[in-house]
Order: structure tokens, then C-alpha cells, then sequence
């Protein structure tokens, strides 16, 4: 199917899966968009008998129109065989009355896997049709660019990028990022918050300059992120299979409606989540959980997006973002994909930091999604009551999702587990009242607590030397960039 993807901002502005993929974002701007997914049904019983790989082969294939079968089939094996610790890949376990769906048992014990592990094989795919190399430029606050790094480390004429904020992210993502290795990979460190790399970032795809440069040297640029459809389509699969899961331990019959409490910063991980349900996954309600940057719990409530305030360094650092970029998307749908007015609010985001959606808008939003905060001190309250009453231990990010969805009357509901506790093992610590003097004592000290292993990869930092210390100015990162695409030649 060709030309199936069209920019939030523009319905002329038309690409194939493959060119979406590529290109990561449309270059007027906006997100690559669907228009008619809400008209894929998704079979729930053949969902409910089928295993991850097949299932993801499935929802993949009527997704990506130009990728075949037998592309989609290698792809889901290279990324999913061998890569992921558990073998149900993101299995559901029950704490409590809530079911938490564990999406950290992939290379870097973070939800971002289960997309980085895949997207480096579609993007592969895609340029063996083009012909082209690619330069992947990332914004992270911690975890997508340990994972994006991990996925594309190696990967034959691809090049990766990342900018993370300097002292912003954890010690363990600090570590995870700044051992990388790879001949392909670059890491900084800039001074700046996640949304000055984000920004600057969108800046560079949309840069003249820099894309003539590239065009130059037969080289695309483009995104690991969310923004990139090919990190969300992957996501998706995990939604039909918590509800697989449900079904099979005879939670809900075929067809009961499920709620989701979805930790989030960027809007990704719950956009997908919208996905699944445009395709036919019966779904009650999606809680979309922040921490003190409220910018989303504020808009869910008042129809009033405002990242005109304090950004607040917290101890779930991944969702410290005041501008949730995959927004833009759900706004195209609920306007029932009114592109001009999606351009007019992301630019008035852009000039103003403010925009404001009509009633019937936020209404059609509201039907669906409800969202909440939960500050640092609520987070480790929350870590430490779970682990007294359950005995197991939740990462601060995980642990948000978990008491917003305990908020909510709705049962049953999955919590989505996006990060092993062990990246955040000295707050986690902390919320459990123990002290510790680094990151390695608290790794160890942790490991004493949780029911399971330190993940190997993670213990293997320890000895692994620092190779990354660059930390440069949001304006110097069209140079790195730059200097990137020589290397690539
Ligand atoms: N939470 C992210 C921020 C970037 O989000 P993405 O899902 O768009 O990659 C991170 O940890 O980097």
C-alpha cells in the first residue's frame, strides 16, 4: 500500500511506511499519521491463540503496507529471538488488585526495547529499498537513547546521535549511555532540559542546510523517537498481549473492556495504546500518568496545553518533559483529522507555548482519557507500600502508573511497567529507607530486596570504562551533527 502515511499538519504531505520510517518526521513539521487505522480490525482470538512473534507479525503487517510478510516475519525474529530475558517478551504479573505489564525485560531493562530493538531492523529494511545511509539524530531524558544505541550499535550504514541533558538522568542511565559502545555511535551531554534537545532536534530535521548536506552524501536524517511511527507501531503489539494474557488467566472474557495507567512524557508509550484500541482492542479508559511536570494532567482537565512553567527535576527523570511531542497525534484524530487546525495549535505551542482546543475536542479526548500527577514523595510512598504489602519492588516511573491507576475505580485495569527498578536503584533505595553511597552499592543493596537478579547487562557497567564525556551547548549540536555525517562517509 503505497503513500498510506500523511503529516498531522498537511494530507498532501503523503509517504509509504518505509518513507515514514526513513524519514522519522514530515517535513512540514508534523508526525506521520494513519488516517485509516480506526478501519484495521485486529482478530482477538486469533490474538488470544497466537504467541508474541506471531502476533507481532500480525499487527505489524497491517500496518506497514510496503514491508511483506516474510520482510515483517525477519524483522519481528532478529529483534525479538534471543534479545529479551523474559519469554513472553512483556509478560503480565499481578500486584494486587492491579496488573502490571512489564516491558523492561529487554537488553536495557527499559519499555523503549521493545520498539529499539525493532526499529533498527525496519529502518535497515527500508534502506536496502532506497539505497541510502542514515543519520539518526535522538532527544533523550534516559532511556530511549541507552536503547536506541544498543539497537543500532554496529548496524550497517546507519550513524546514531544522542543528546540527553547533562545531570538530568539517573546515575545508571548515565552509565548505560556514556559506556556505549559502538563505532557508529555518538553520545552528549548538553546543557539544557530534555525539551531544549527535543527542540533543537525537530530544528535540525527541518533545517535546510543540514538536510542539503546530507542529501549530498546519499544520507537521510532521522529520529529514534517516538515521533518516528516505526517506535510506536512496535508498541502496539504489547496492548493486544496484556489483553491476550487477561483473557487466557480468565480475567475478562473476549471483547470486556480493560483499562491502562500509562506512565508517560512524551505521549508515546499511551498513544499506542490509542492505537490498540482504534484497531478493536475494547479498552474503558486510558490513565495517562505524570509526574510534577503536570503539563498533560493540566490539559486532560482544562483543555489548556501550557508549557509555560518551572521545569521540575524529579526522581522519574525519563518523564521530565513539558512538551509531550505525540499529542500533535491524538489531536489529529480526536478533530476527527482537522490537519489545519492541528498545524494552527502546534504553532501557536511553538510561538506562544500555549494552546487551547475546542470543547468538543477535549470532550471526544476526555471520553476516553483521564490523567493524573504524582509528586516524588507520593512515588516513593507508593514504592514503599507495594513492596510491604506485595514484596515487589517498583522503579519510581513504574510506581507513578501504579497509583494512578489504584486511584481509579476501574477494574480491571494494567499498569504499564516501563523500567526496571534497577535503573533507579539509589532513589528506589531511598523509598525503601535504606541508604547507599553510589550507584553499585545500591545495585547490590537492591539486589538483596527484589525477588530477582541484578540484569546482566546492567551489572556489566560496572567494570565497563566511560567513553563518552562530551558536553556541549544546545547550539553546538548542528556541528556534532555535521561532523557526524563525514564520519559516516
Ligand atoms: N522518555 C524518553 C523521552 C523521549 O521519548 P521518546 O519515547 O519519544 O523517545 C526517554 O527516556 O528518553
Amino acid at each position: 500500500m503505497e503513500n498510506q502515511y500523511v503529516s498531522t499538519r498537511d494530507p498532501k504531505c503523503a509517504v509509504s511506511a518505509k518513507q515514514a520510517i526513513l524519514k522519522g518526521i514530515a517535513p512540514d513539521g508534523g508526525l506521520f499519521v494513519w488516517p485509516d487505522v480506526d478501519k484495521v480490525r485486529v482478530d482477538l482470538e486469533k490474538i488470544v491463540d497466537n504467541g508474541y512473534l506471531d502476533n507481532a507479525v500480525y499487527i505489524l503487517n497491517a500496518l506497514l503496507g510496503d514491508y511483506s510478510e516474510a520482510e515483517l516475519r525477519a524483522c519481528v525474529d532478529n529483534a525479538y529471538k534471543n534479545s529479551f530475558a523474559s519469554p513472553a517478551i512483556t509478560p503480565l504479573r499481578a500486584v494486587g488488585d492491579i496488573h502490571v505489564l512489564e516491558l523492561f525485560h529487554g537488553p536495557t531493562s527499559a519499555f523503549k526495547d521493545v520498539a529499539l530493538t525493532l526499529l533498527p531492523q525496519l529502518m535497515s529494511t527500508a534502506l536496502k529499498t532506497t539505497g541510502q545511509k542514515a543519520m539518526i539524530m535522538t532527544a533523550t531524558s534516559g532511556d530511549t537513547g541507552k536503547a536506541a544505541m544498543a539497537g543500532f550499535q554496529d548496524v550497517d550504514n546507519i550513524a546514531i546521535e544522542v543528546f540527553y541533558p547533562h545531570n538530568k538522568v539517573s546515575a545508571m542511565q548515565y552509565r548505560q549511555m556514556a559506556t556505549q559502545e559502538g563505532n557508529n555511535v555518538k553520545v552528549f551531554a548538553i546543557e539544557g532540559n530534555f525539551d531544549d534537545a527535543q527542540t533543537k532536534v525537530k530544528e535540525l530535521f527541518m533545517d535546510e542546510e543540514l538536510n542539503a548536506e546530507a542529501a549530498r552524501q546519499g544520507v537521510m536524517l532521522t529520529s529514534a523517537n517516538s515521533i518516528n511511527v516505526g517506535r510506536l507501531v512496535p508498541q502496539i503489539v504489547y496492548y493486544f498481549e496484556a489483553y491476550k494474557d487477561l483473557v487466557r488467566e480468565g480475567v475478562v472474557a473476549l471483547g470486556d473492556k480493560v483499562s491502562f495507567s500509562v506512565p508517560t512524557g512524551n505521549f508515546g508509550d499511551v498513544l499506542a495504546g490509542y492505537y490498540a484500541s482504534m484497531m478493536g482492542l475494547p479498552v474503558e479508559k486510558f490513565y495517562v500518568a505524570s509526574n510534577s511536570n503536570k503539563v498533560l494532567t493540566d490539559f486532560l482537565k482544562t483543555g489548556v496545553y501550557d508549557k509555560n512553567r518551572a521545569f521540575v527535576q524529579t526522581i522519574s527523570p525519563s518523564m521530565d518533559i513539558l512538551v509531550s511531542s505525540n499529542l500533535e497525534r491524538l489531536l489529529y484524530y480526536m478533530t476527527g483529522k482537522d490537519s489545519a487546525k492541528v498545524a494552527r495549535w502546534m504553532d501557536e505551542l511553538k510561538t506562544q507555548g500555549r494552546y487551547t482546543v475546542d470543547d468538543a475536542t477535549l470532550a471526544r479526548i476526555r471520553s476516553l482519557f483521564d490523567g493524573d500527577f504524582v509528586t516524588d514523595e507520593q512515588t516513593k510512598e507508593t514504592i514503599q507500600s507495594v513492596y510491604e504489602t506485595t514484596g515487589i519492588v517498583l522503579d519510581p516511573h513504574t510506581a507513578i502508573g501504579y497509583r494512578v491507576a489504584r486511584s481509579h475505580p476501574e477494574r480491571p485495569v494494567v499498569a504499564l511497567a516501563t523500567a526496571s527498578p534497577y535503573k533507579f536503584s539509589m532513589d528506589v533505595l531511598d523509598a525503601l529507607g535504606t541508604a547507599s553511597v553510589d550507584e553499585w552499592d545500591a545495585l547490590r543493596k537492591l539486589e538483596t530486596v527484589c525477588q530477582d537478579a541484578i540484569p546482566a547487562p546492567l551489572a556489566a557497567l560496572e567494570t565497563k570504562p566511560i567513553r563518552h564525556r562530551d558536553v556541549i551547548e544546545v547550539g553546538q549540536m548542528k556541528e556534532v551533527v555535521r561532523q557526524g555525517l563525514e564520519a559516516l562517509l
